[in-house]
């Protein structure tokens, strides 16, 4: 049960590199940069499981999809809600497929279904933010028009107010612009909002110079987990008396990922 992005995380869904995230026959298909090391890939995240664990998040960990690469970003596959997980429509070729493995897993564990984006739509997670009674969602390279519909009528069946925008270069989702990093608070990247945007809630702006900018995990009583490059975000939130877990994530960088695209969080409290 997820209802806010801000809340405190309880629960969520990993996967480690293990062998698919090293086994990239074509890079530009998989939108992935530069091949990883592995052995740095697994440490790093080996350090992200523990920081969420010992803050008090069950880490469910789960087995990489063959010929999927990109299934370590566990994040864009479904959407966890008040009323059970989405199950959404991936906007890059080579991820099909990610959506039903992910959903097995979430059937697994006792999620309730909610609902599925349905062709010609296409919806990654990345690009859909629940902030309590207001859902932040991103039209973007990745979710198209029809998948904004969708997800849009199945969020306000839900009673969320959905605010939508078109997410410009360099980012790939709207969520590597901005993250809750409270029940009302958001960190975000400057010019890329509407003005209006996040009316009701409190901003922390970074210039955000690089795709992922605005993007770290939120695990809740402020704190927080950034990509040690994000020098601007982590002293922004310093200032703002937040804890920060600063982790090289470097390896997932070259993915095109940020922390919080390596997580599916299925429980906030
Ligand atoms: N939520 C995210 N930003 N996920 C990053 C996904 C990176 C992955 N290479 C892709 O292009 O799909």
């Amino acid at each position: 049960m997820l209802r806010n992005e801000g809340d405190r995380l309880t629960r969520v869904v990993v996967c480690s590199p293990k062998i698919e995230y090293f086994r990239v026959d074509d890079l530009k298909l998989h939108n992935i940069t530069e091949l990883s090391d592995p052995a740095k890939a697994i440490e790093q995240h080996d350090k992200l499981k523990s920081t969420m664990s010992e803050f008090g998040c069950q880490v469910i960990d789960i087995p990489e999809l063959s010929n999927h690469p990109n299934s370590v970003f566990t994040m864009d596959t479904a959407l966890c809600t008040p009323q059970g997980y989405i199950k959404l429509r991936m906007g890059l070729k080579t991820r099909e497929g990610e959506e039903e493995w992910m959903a097995q897993h979430l059937e697994t564990l006792g999620e309730p279904y909610a609902g599925c984006i349905e062709p010609p739509g296409t919806v990654e997670g990345g690009d859909v933010i629940l902030a309590g009674s207001v859902a932040f969602v991103g039209c973007s390279r990745r979710t198209n028009r029809e998948g904004v519909r969708q997800i849009s009528d199945l969020l306000k069946r839900m009673g969320y107010e959905v605010r939508v925008t078109t997410v410009p270069e360099p980012y790939l989702h709207i969520g590597g612009a901005m993250s809750m990093i409270g029940p009302e608070r958001v960190l975000c990247c400057k010019g890329v909002f509407p003005d209006d945007f996040f009316n009701g809630f409190e901003k922390i702006e970074v210039s955000g110079d690089t795709f992922i900018s605005g993007n770290v995990i939120n695990l809740g009583e402020n704190e927080v987990i950034a990509d040690i490059r994000n020098k601007e975000a982590i002293e922004k939130l310093e200032q703002a008396n937040f804890t920060i877990h600063a982790l090289d994530l470097s390896e997932f960088v070259k993915g095109t990922g940020g922390p919080s695209c390596l997580i599916m969080p299925v429980e906030r409290k």
